[in-house]
């Protein structure tokens, strides 16, 4: 079954195609990827998926339902979340803040609530703190929960990120780029978080990524795009394999070189 699906995707920014015509179903509590070249539409094709962008052509289905022309909280609200590639916590909020931040989509108080102090939402705030604290242990940020965000070491700050992510209870979790700039054992930790994320949380995700090792080991299927235009899907052994991508990646006598 799938989670997520979209049909001729497409993106243009004046003549330029920068997502075209792309088909592909993100089975349900699986992990994918979407990999490809520098500049080959992904961040575009997250971006539309979150409906930062509009598609110019196509469609994309969350299980089940159209999303196109919906508005990014609302989004968000219907079950997608993502980090980006460039981290974007609140830097002098502290950690504890930056995950309720994630968690206001769910809470019925509005700011005149808040300021009135009244005793239900009160409670309802008490409820959203320690679920958030839930969240950063979770993530293994507990004991950080009052330090700033923008202090924390780098690692931390993208586990965070996912933290505040999955505040917003979601069923798809989109990761653009979440190894960028972690050292080895950052990008080991990460990896172990994925997983436990997709098998005990149950939340498909879907990720970008440069890394290949980490593509290789964490995804069950693959996206490729290379110039917006999606030039293979599979397994991590089929793409691994497949001339096309290799000539993506490597050009096309070096792809000449591997293959033979
Ligand atoms: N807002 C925009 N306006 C004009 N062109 C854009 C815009 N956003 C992306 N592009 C272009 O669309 C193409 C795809 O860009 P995109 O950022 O989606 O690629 P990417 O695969 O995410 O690249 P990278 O791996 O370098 O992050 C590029 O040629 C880029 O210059």
């Amino acid at each position: 079954m799938s989670m997520l699906t979209v049909t001729k995707l497409t993106k243009r920014f004046g003549g330029l195609i920068a997502v075209n015509g792309v088909d592909f179903a993100f089975p349900k509590g699986t992990i994918s990827a979407v990999i490809g070249p520098n500049g080959a539409g992904k961040t575009t094709f997250f971006n539309m998926i979150t409906g930062i962008y509009t598609p110019d052509d196509g469609q994309i289905e969350l299980d089940g339902k159209s999303i196109v022309n919906v508005k990014p909280d609302r989004i968000t609200g219907m079950g997608i979340a993502r980090t980006f590639q460039n981290i974007r916590l609140f830097a002098t909020m502290t950690v504890l803040e930056n995950v309720m931040v994630g968690m206001h989509i769910h809470l019925k108080a509005g700011v005149l609530g808040s300021l009135l102090h009244l005793p239900r939402i009160r409670h309802e705030e008490n409820t959203a703190m320690e679920e958030a604290y839930r969240l950063l242990e979770y993530v293994g940020l507990e004991k950080m929960l009052n330090e700033q965000a923008g202090s924390l070491p780098y690692g931390a700050q993208r586990r965070l990120e996912i933290a505040r992510a999955l505040a917003t209870r979601p069923k798809v979790l989109l990761l653009d780029e979440p190894a960028a700039g972690m050292n080895p054992r950052e990008t080991v930790e990460l990896t172990t978080l994925i997983k436990r994320i997709q098998r005990e949380l149950d939340i498909t995700v879907i990720l970008i990524e440069h890394d290949m090792k980490l593509v290789m080991e964490l995804s069950e299927h693959i996206l490729v795009l290379d110039y917006g235009t999606k030039i293979a899907e599979g397994n991590p052994d089929e793409i691994r394999n497949n001339p096309r991508v290799i000539e993506a990646y490597l050009g096309k006598s070096a792809a000449k070189e591997v293959i033979s």
